[in-house]
């Protein structure tokens, strides 16, 4: 099995990582390729993948191609790699919004693989949701999913609309969980603590309530409940949260990013 991928970018060099580090794939059988003369200079000195700056060498004897390219860099690549490509290879998109059917069309492609990864993925924590088209087999699946596994973990949705939705929550979430702890870490710092102190707090405070989170079957809900006493500290907290309507201000964060990626699929 050749596995190239297009774009060493923050996904497409994160999935490389995960895949040399895995006992799937040897050396030779990765491959890397981009079009920026400084990235390709830099992984050249990496030994554990082979680099490419030109399409031609790497792309027809490929198996599963990964497309990790931004969605607007999507239409010239294409368009590019069209006439080096035949109907058994397997392509795996990483791009928000681009749709199975555009990426068919556009590659004159069968076999492709939608999925939406996150970038967690870069410590193997990543978590990445995949649909296919109908002629990719069980047996393809089960492949690219074993690929998408060496980042972390992966689920499959039956419909498009999932891969959106999960844009919204996982793909995009990171930041959304960034921004909270950026704001923390504001508040701490205007409260007199120092930046080494402040990252120390904030960071140990994500770490603590997610491994309790997942060590345990209780909902975020019940949880906030034991950490929040009858007239307490807490409930100050929550209740200037609920007043400033910021659970629906994160709900609707999470549908404006939905909302962006199947536009972002309409404007291809
Ligand atoms: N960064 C993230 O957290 C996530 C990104 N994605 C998707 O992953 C894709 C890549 O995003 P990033 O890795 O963040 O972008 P990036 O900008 O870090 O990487 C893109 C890479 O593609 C290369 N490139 C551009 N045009 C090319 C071409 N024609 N042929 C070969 N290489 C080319 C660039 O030189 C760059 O190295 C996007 O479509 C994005 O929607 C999906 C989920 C999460
Ligand atoms: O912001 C973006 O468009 C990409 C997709 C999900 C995370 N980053």
């Amino acid at each position: 099995m050749r596995v190239l991928v297009i774009g060493a970018g923050n996904m497409g060099l994160t999935y490389a990582e995960g895949m040399a580090e895995s006992p799937l794939l040897s050396k030779h059988n990765l491959r890397i390729y981009d079009t920026d003369p400084k990235k390709i200079e830099s992984l050249s000195k990496d030994t554990r993948f082979n680099v490419f700056d030109n399409l031609e060498d790497c792309l027809p004897k490929a198996d599963i191609v990964f497309i990790a390219v931004k969605p607007y860099h999507s239409d010239g690549l294409f368009e590019e790699m069209k006439l080096m490509i035949n109907d058994s290879q397997i392509f795996v998109s990483l791009m928000a919004g681009v749709t199975i059917d555009t990426i068919q069309q556009k590659l004159n492609a069968k076999k492709v693989i939608r999925t939406m990864p996150n970038l967690p993925a870069q410590v193997g924590k990543g978590v990445t949701s995949y649909t296919e088209s109908s002629d990719v087999s069980k047996v393809e699946m089960l492949m690219v999913r074993n690929l998408l596994d060496t980042t972390g973990t992966s689920i499959h949705v039956n419909t498009e609309k999932f891969i959106d939705a999960s844009t919204g929550i996982s793909g995009s979430g990171p930041a959304y969980v960034f921004y909270f702890m950026q704001s923390m870490l504001e508040a701490a710092q205007k409260m007199g603590f120092s930046d080494y102190d402040s990252k120390i707090l904030v960071s140990s405070t994500f770490e603590g309530a997610i491994e309790l989170f997942n060590q345990n079957s209780i909902s975020p809900k019940s949880w906030i409940e034991k950490v929040a006493s009858k007239g307490g500290t807490t409930q100050a907290a929550i209740d200037s949260m609920d007043d400033n309507n910021v659970k629906q201000l994160i709900q609707d964060a999470a549908y404006a990013a939905f909302d962006r990626a199947v536009e972002l699929g309409k404007e291809k």
